[in-house]
């Protein structure tokens, strides 16, 4: 008998390892924060005593979700400024509100409240571009979950630095601190191709070389961003950034709701990575990602939840759902995205474009022990005729019990164990007492 730290059976597991295969009555083997085994239960009762071992009786058990975009201290904007179009959103609302409010504090409290958030909803990794990312990386470093934080660059001063040399400079810090950190990771993160100058660009593209890093930035997100973009440079941004020489595997595209075909040709070429955010692209009326498009053109795509401020949640499980309905809506195919598909989207297609595949994104022996937990015998959830359909087209966040990063058990029960809830809510209170005082 072996001994590990971990042994988990599950009434089903999806490992999400390629094959659309559904293991019943499997256990899970974890030692030293990493996957062992996966096999029969019977089989690991013989093989492996375990320091702590759980039955999930009623749960399937799966790669934790991983959110592929978003701004995650923004969670202390939620609902500050709804119901508008991206650019109003943007110039008369939340720069004006950033510019007053955002700091390491101010940071460090939206993302403890947003990593809350997330690990109670199933995600177990996310990407961020925020100001003031060493708040966050603080975050994460306590709270056991994993992340790619952004280095942010946008060609004008803010709280967080006064020009691009200032930004790059920071960015750098960041990615030297963590670059040893076992859940943290950086990526360069250009805000979009209106706030950031060819020059600046090309310079990204040679530092996230030289770092091996990938780059998230929003791109085509709204057609005004287009017409922008030819009145300014006479081109279309993706134009723009392929002649910079952008277009690579290192890319993360987010949004992408205007695209011709050769665009989206161009960019599956290139090995583009598309971090899909459906309800902020709804919700902003910024225009509907061809997805079913994209995912047959063999473009990795990938699924986020931008911020709180134009979502308004961060609920990976909605996301799925909003990803798989929606691609059938646009398209009239209602085979595009079946549910298998949304689930690689917030799984192992997250992971590939974060560049940490090899780490997380599947229930594969040798990765990190990133799994979650979800209840499906309840009233909602039977009968079960197929697993990827029914956690994609009917089940909720709510019914995630139980989450583990390397192997840590930060979701117990629906308890997080790595952060305090009450404090969270004050913090967020106090925030929203001192904004909505001066708004
Ligand atoms: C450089 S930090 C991130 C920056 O982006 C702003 N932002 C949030 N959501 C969006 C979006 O959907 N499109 C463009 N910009 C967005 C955020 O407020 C920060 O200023
Ligand atoms: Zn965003």
């Amino acid at each position: 008998m072996k001994a590990i730290d971990l042994l988990i059976h599950a009434r089903w597991c999806l490992p999400m390892t390629g094959s659309t295969d559904i293991f019943e009555h499997y256990a899970l083997a974890v030692h030293q924060g990493h996957i062992v085994a996966l096999l029969p239960q019977d089989q690991a009762d013989q093989q492996f005593t375990a320091t702590q071992v759980h039955r999930l009786d009623d749960h399937v058990l799966m790669p934790g979700l991983i959110n592929n975009h978003g701004h995650s201290a923004m969670t202390l904007f939620r609902g500050l400024a709804d119901d508008l179009p991206l650019m109003q959103w943007l110039h008369e609302h939340i720069w004006p509100a950033e510019q007053r409010f955002v700091g390491d504090a101010f940071v460090e409290a939206g993302s403890a409240l947003a990593v809350a958030e997330m690990l109670r909803g199933g995600t177990t990794t996310f990407s961020d571009m925020y100001f003031f990312p060493e708040a966050t990386a603080r975050v994460v470093d306590r709270t056991g979950i994993r992340a790619s934080l952004g280095m942010v660059v946008i060609q004008f001063p803010t709280n967080w630095a006064s020009d691009v040399n200032e930004y790059l400079h920071k960015g750098q810090a960041l990615h030297d601190k963590y670059r040893h950190h076992p859940r943290i990771t950086t990526n360069y993160a250009p805000h979009a191709p209106y706030t950031v100058d060819d020059a600046t660009l090309a310079q990204i593209m040679v530092n996230a070389e030289e770092l091996d890093v990938p780059i998230q930035m929003h791109i085509h997100e709204t057609v005004s961003e287009i017409q922008t973009s030819i009145d300014n440079y006479g081109k279309r941004p993706l134009a723009r950034l392929k002649e910079l020489g952008l277009l690579s595997p290192r890319l993360i595209a987010t949004h992408m709701t205007q695209l011709l075909p050769e665009e989206i040709a161009d960019c599956a070429r290139a090995g583009v990575h598309i971090a899909h955010c459906p309800e902020s692209n709804m919700k902003l009326a910024s225009g509907f990602s061809p997805i079913d498009a994209m995912h047959q053109a063999g473009l990795n795509i990938t699924i986020g939840t931008d911020g709180a401020a134009s979502n308004n949640d961060l609920d990976m499980f909605a996301e799925m759902r909003q990803t798989a309905l929606l691609a059938k809506a646009v398209s009239g195919n209602p085979s595009a995205v079946p549910a298998y598909s949304a689930l690689e989207m917030a799984t192992i297609n997250g992971a590939k474009a974060l560049g940490i595949a090899e780490t997380t994104g599947s229930l594969a022996v040798g990765k990190a022990a990133d799994m979650i937990a979800v209840e499906l015998t309840d009233i909602e959830s039977v009968p079960m005729y197929d697993l990827a359909s029914q956690l994609v087209y009917a089940t909720g966040r709510d019914k995630v019990t139980d989450a583990w990063v390397a192997g840590k058990h930060v979701l117990k029960q629906k308890q997080l164990t790595t952060l305090d809830a009450s404090k969270i809510l004050s913090d967020a209170q106090q925030w929203a007492k001192t904004i909505k005082a001066s708004s």
